[in-house]
Order: C-alpha cells, then sequence, then structure tokens
C-alpha cells in the first residue's frame, strides 16, 4: 500500500486552516448518461438506501437506473442554467463569497473550498486542493443544517474514506449540524421578513424540508425532530402563532413509508380548510437546486392551485446572499476557537530539520 502524500511540500510553509463546504452533489449534465452515473453512485450508498445490499443492488441496476435517469433528466433540464447545475453554482458562489468574507477580516489563514459527495467537484479533489495550498487544519461543514445520517454522515464516511489514503491527514474538525444556531436561524427569518415586506402575509407559511424514510427516524435518527426545531425557532423569531405555520417533508423515494407530513399532500389539502394564499420556504436546503426549483416552484405549485389555492409563492434558500454568508461565517468561526495558522518560527523550525537531514549533520 502507497499513502498519498504531498509532491509538492515545502518543509518551512506555514499551516493553513482550510474549511470545506460540502453538499450533495449533482450530475455533470442533465442527461441519461450522466444521470445514470450520478444516480448510481448516490443511490448505491448504503447511507442513502438501508436495504441488503445484494437485493438492492439488483432492484437498482436491475430497474431503478433503468428507468429514473430518463425521468430525472428532463427534470434537471428545467433547472438547468447556462453555467451549469444551480446547486454547483450557488455552492461555488458560497464558497468564493466565504473566501472574500475571511479575507476582508484579515483572516487570510484560512483557505475555503468546497466539494460535492457524489459527482463532481469530488470530495476527494476538494480536500487535495486544500492540503495543496498547505493546509494543516481541516474544519469539515456539509451544508445540511439538520443531521440526517443518510447526507451528514455519509459526508463523513467520504472524508474518512479520503484520509484513509493519505500519509499526513490533517487536524480534523466536523460540524455535525447547525439547526438551531441563531446565526442562521436569524438568516432564514430575514430571508422571510424581506419576502413578507415586498409580497405581503400569507394565509400560511409552509416549511418544507426534504424527507427522510420514517425507519430511520423510528432507529434514531434526529433529522425529523430537527427539522420541527429549525421551524419553531424561526417561527419565534418571526413571532408566528402555531396555526400560522406549518412544517412538511419533501421529495420521497421509492414506496416504503417517509415522514409526514408530505408537502404534496398537504398543499393539496390547504384550500379546502380555506388556506387560500401560502409562501413555501425549504431551510433544509443551503442552496436551490433540483428539489426546490422544480419539485417546489413548479410541481407543489400546480398541485396547490390546481386545489383551489389562489397565490402561492416560493421563498428562495439563502444560497449565496450577504445574510447566508454572514450566517456560515459566524459558524465557522465559532468552530475554528483555539485554531490558529502555524506561526513563521514553527515553520522555520520544520525547514531546519529538514535542512539537518539533508546536510547529513544528524549523529555527527
Ligand atoms: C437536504 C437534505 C437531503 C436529504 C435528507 C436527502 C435524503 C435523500 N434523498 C434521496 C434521494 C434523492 N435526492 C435527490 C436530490 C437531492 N437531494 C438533496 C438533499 C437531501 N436528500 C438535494 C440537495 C438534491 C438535489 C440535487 C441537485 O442536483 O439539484 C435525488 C436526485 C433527483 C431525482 O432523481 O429525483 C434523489 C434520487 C434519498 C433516497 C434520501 C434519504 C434516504
Ligand atoms: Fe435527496
Ligand atoms: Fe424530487
Amino acid at each position: 500500500m502507497t499513502y498519498k502524500g504531498r509532491s509538492n511540500f515545502e518543509h518551512g510553509e506555514r499551516g493553513k486552516i482550510g474549511v470545506l463546504l460540502l453538499n450533495l452533489g449533482t450530475p455533470d449534465a442533465p442527461t441519461t448518461p450522466a444521470l445514470r452515473r450520478y444516480l448510481g453512485e448516490f443511490l448505491a450508498d448504503p447511507r442513502v438506501v438501508e436495504v441488503p445490499r445484494f437485493l438492492w443492488r439488483i432492484i437498482l441496476h436491475g430497474v431503478i437506473l433503468r428507468i429514473r435517469p430518463a425521468r430525472s433528466a428532463k427534470a434537471y433540464r428545467t433547472v438547468w442554467t447556462e453555467q451549469g447545475s444551480p446547486l454547483l453554482i450557488h455552492t461555488q458562489h458560497q464558497a468564493e463569497a466565504l473566501a472574500a468574507h475571511f479575507q476582508a477580516h484579515s483572516k487570510d489563514d484560512i483557505e475555503v473550498s468546497f466539494a460535492m459527495r457524489y459527482g463532481n467537484p469530488s470530495v476527494s479533489s476538494g480536500i487535495e486542493d486544500l492540503l495543496g495550498k498547505g493546509v494543516r487544519k481541516l474544519l469539515v461543514l456539509p451544508l445540511y443544517p439538520q443531521y440526517s445520517g443518510s447526507t451528514t454522515a455519509s459526508t463523513f464516511d467520504a472524508v474518512a474514506n479520503d484520509f484513509k489514503q493519505r500519509r499526513w491527514l490533517p487536524d480534523l474538525r466536523f460540524v455535525s449540524h447547525y439547526h438551531d444556531h441563531p446565526a442562521y436561524i436569524k438568516a432564514v427569518a430575514e430571508s422571510i421578513r424581506q419576502h413578507q415586506e415586498a409580497h405581503g402575509k400569507p394565509d400560511k407559511l409552509v416549511f418544507s424540508y426534504h424527507g427522510v424514510p420514517k425507519k430511520y427516524l423510528l432507529k434514531g435518527d434526529p433529522y425529523h425532530c430537527e427539522c420541527y426545531k429549525t421551524s419553531r425557532l424561526v417561527a419565534t423569531e418571526l413571532g408566528l402563532g402555531d396555526e400560522e405555520y406549518i412544517t412538511t417533508f419533501q421529495s420521497r423515494f421509492g414506496r416504503e413509508e417517509w415522514l409526514q407530513p408530505y408537502t404534496d399532500k398537504t398543499l393539496q389539502g390547504l384550500p379546502a380548510q380555506g388556506v387560500k394564499h401560502i409562501q413555501v420556504v425549504c431551510p433544509g436546503f443551503a442552496a436551490d437546486c433540483l428539489e426546490t426549483i422544480e419539485e417546489i416552484d413548479i410541481e407543489n405549485r400546480e398541485y396547490f392551485l390546481e386545489a383551489g389555492g389562489e397565490t402561492f409563492e416560493y421563498i428562495p434558500c439563502l444560497n449565496a446572499t450577504p445574510e447566508h454568508i454572514q450566517a456560515l461565517a459566524s459558524i465557522i468561526e465559532e468552530q475554528l476557537q483555539g485554531w490558529s495558522a502555524q506561526t513563521v518560527a514553527e515553520a522555520d523550525e520544520t525547514k531546519q530539520n529538514f535542512q539537518r537531514l539533508n546536510s547529513g549533520s544528524e549523529g555527527k
């Protein structure tokens, strides 16, 4: 076994701090072959689909990867932009904005990079990028405010798998969630407030989160609880009463029961209860993507209006807005406490030790 080292390592360089933003991933193109590759990697992850491997491989390759890629590619084409997938572009902008934020606050020892759990840029390329810039202390921030084994833990697996192949591991900190962090709650509340200043207040505010199978909750996954807590804290920040908002779960996959209430069924039922004007916000998504732009703003809009709803408004994700960048920077700075980049003296000592080896003075 040969472990990966840094070919461009210079003895004497100052070890830096790195922040790696990670999101779920997205296909390379909105085409059937690209979707087959992406879904093949994503849905083979045992953190995502907890079905006995042998059985799941047969279903995945025999059925799902023959049907779903074409259907998903069609959906992706409705959201694709000239620059590419919205999720990828927003994540890239978030990383750039955070890097600029740290520069502007004289924290130029902090390097920021981003990567995707599935697809490109890969987790390994993100780690490689940071280590190549001299990062010796690494903070990994999965962009999932609410912890779930299917997302957050899977991200950790990918980092750990990369580390298994490396010779020199950096110090590591991993953010497992920030669903109740005051900075994040304020940023979500502020985005809703700004929307309502322009469009008025709805009959009901709908907090829609990506679902997971109900059995994950029953086996101990805290995701469900963390979603409800986020909704409650944002509602409190906005001064909403219990009747003024609701929490729902979207994006079901497969036939088993997922977390309820389902977003689509709820939206179809609201007009009959006299709720004609809704605003939908998706605080579980750090960036707009297929699941928000297509599933919520297109599909679920239709469900609501067809069921007799009159006004449907989608409140965009926080994306790379200054409020979000400020919130992420606060979360990151809190996590980085006690860490500093190497001093020049520390770096010099490494250099001298290396020179000692090369000059052959050792042992004389
Ligand atoms: C925000 C948190 C997410 C959780 C929790 C999550 C769980 C989860 N997802 C699937 C299956 C699919 N998800 C898909 C897309 C997708 N999912 C998330 C986030 C969470 N998923 C995002 C941000 C996206 C969008 C990516 C993009 O490119 O825009 C898809 C692919 C699209 C499709 O074919 O419908 C699938 C499939 C499962 C099974 C699951 C929990 C077990
Ligand atoms: Fe998903
Ligand atoms: Fe979806």
